[in-house]
């Protein structure tokens, strides 16, 4: 390793996703110094712009926010930039069991037993959720005994119809990247109750997917870097972190930054890549054991017109057979050119991860097709990120915890270590695992090492 030059600042900051600059963002306000260490060599982390030719971008991260995000809106605002709405326009579709429905509104048109079955299921699973404290939720009434079972088995005890199943499984995997059998039954609470319930997760018109930013959410972090200017270092891997009784020091592979303090803004299994002096106690390092990353891979297609607006489609898709689940229409406002965008989540995404990108994206025009017909077999463009592969995030959209995660080592997710402080967005309470936590959660722990001696 080449020898690192030495940095000195009130405050470092590991990590430029949204949530470590926005740390930095707040100890600057503050009037303290900062040195925020990037291991890529771009910001935005999990938030990444992909140009498609004609000065127009799609998104191969995150990409949407929505009503009651109102830190990230906000931010979008005081950053100049702007919104626009998701196109939303016309049927949308839902295949099950080999048929495929067109309907409007959020709900598809089911077998009306299956369609009660569903609205009972959220309709408990709603009130459950409300019953868990956002900032402690292994102190929720039934904590212990929605710890001890999956989202599965619960599912399986709770919906009676093979469709409701399907139509649960389905949001679980879109909502939370992973197959019903990986998740706590309370982390499926905790987050639902995070982002204010079922509806506002999974709607487009009135929740999560409404809104887009004008020229990708990547110029969200990108405009944030900007004003931080030579305070962000790039390139910048951090391997360890060293506490004494004064400081830290923050050794990456070009720089050994001192500090007072550090914010660690990254995915807690990330965090557990970093070596600490002294050791980070059991309970700490036990969470960042358990809080797995989902799996995505997103995939688009880009056309020469948005065709499927002929017939009258939205574009988006439910899809419980996959094994493309979840479409949308991503096209770029202005831009004359239709794009298709998919999802490949939890086991489908593992599973044709481990595909050549031909079979895969075969596979992802295969069910493009099937939705919208002949023309969708030749785009002019196939894009994909598969995020588990990526070094520096391992997996998305957000962390989740199993079975036992929260009840025995959850009181560790933001609990200081002597002078190491916690961001990142899977340490939000409110819309944990989005930008909107992401930032909240920066500010948060910017503030906690503000109030440290
Ligand atoms: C495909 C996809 C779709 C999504 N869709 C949405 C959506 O529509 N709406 C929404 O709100 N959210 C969405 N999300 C989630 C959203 O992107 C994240 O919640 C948010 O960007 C997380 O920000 P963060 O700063 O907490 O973490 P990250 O963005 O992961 O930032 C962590 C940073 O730390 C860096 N890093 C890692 N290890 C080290 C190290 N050792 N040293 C130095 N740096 C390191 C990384 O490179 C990265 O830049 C999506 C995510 C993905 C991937």
């Amino acid at each position: 390793m080449a020898q690192q030059s030495e940095l000195e600042a009130d405050i470092a900051v590991v990590g430029a996703g949204l949530s470590g600059l926005a740390a930095a963002r707040r100890l600057v306000a503050y009037g303290r110094s900062v040195v925020v260490l990037e291991a890529r060599d771009r910001v935005g982390g999990r938030l990444l712009n992909e140009p498609i030719g004609g000065g127009a971008v799609v998104e191969v991260g995150g990409q949407w926010v929505g009503p009651t995000q109102d830190r990230v809106l906000a931010v979008i605002d005081e950053l100049g930039l702007s919104t626009y709405a998701t196109y939303d326009e016309g049927d949308k579709l839902f295949e099950m069991n080999g048929r495929i429905r067109r309907y409007r509104g959020e709900v598809p048109r089911l077998n009306p037993v299956v369609l009660a079955d569903i609205a009972q299921a959220q309709f408990r699973l709603d009130r459950m959720s409300r019953t868990v404290p956002l900032e402690r939720p292994w102190e929720a009434r039934n904590a212990e005994q929605w710890d001890r079972e999956t989202f599965a088995s619960w599912m399986h005890r709770n919906v009676r119809t093979a469709g409701g199943r399907a139509f649960c499984t389905l949001v679980c995997e879109a909502v939370w990247a992973v197959h019903p059998a990986d998740l706590s039954l309370l982390h499926f609470l905790f987050y639902n109750a995070s982002g204010g319930g079922l509806d506002r997760l999974i709607s487009t018109d009135a929740g999560a997917q409404k809104w887009r930013v004008t020229d990708g959410s990547q110029r969200i972090a990108e405009r944030m870097a900007e004003d931080l200017g030579e305070q962000v270092v790039l390139s910048s891997p951090v391997r360890r972190i060293e506490q004494h009784s004064t400081g830290v020091a923050v050794t990456s592979d070009r720089h050994r930054v001192r500090a007072a303090h550090v914010v660690v803004a990254l995915p807690p299994t990330l965090t557990n890549r970093i070596a600490y002096d002294p050791p980070l106690p059991g309970i700490r390092d036990q969470l960042c054991q358990r809080y797995a990353q989902g799996t995505v891979i997103k995939t688009m297609a880009v056309y020469p017109e948005p065709f499927w607006r002929e017939d009258g489609l939205s574009g988006q898709v439910t899809s419980a057979t996959g094994p493309v689940k979840v479409c949308f229409d991503n096209s770029v406002p202005g831009d004359g050119r239709g794009v298709l965008l998919g999802f490949l989540e939890g086991n489908q995404a593992r599973t044709l991860g481990q595909l050549p990108l031909a079979e895969r994206r075969e596979q992802v025009l295969d069910c493009f097709t099937r939705m919208f017909g002949p023309r969708a077999a030749k785009p002019k463009t196939y894009i994909e990120r598969s995020w588990a592969e990526e070094e520096w995030t391992r997996g998305c959209y957000g962390g989740f915890l199993p079975p036992g995660g929260w009840t025995g080592h959850g009181r560790a997710i933001r609990e200081p270590v002597g002078r190491v402080h916690w961001a990142g967005t899977e340490t939000a309470t409110v819309w944990n695992g989005y930008m909107d936590g992401a930032l909240t959660a920066g500010e948060r722990a910017a503030d906690e090492a503000l109030a440290a001696r």
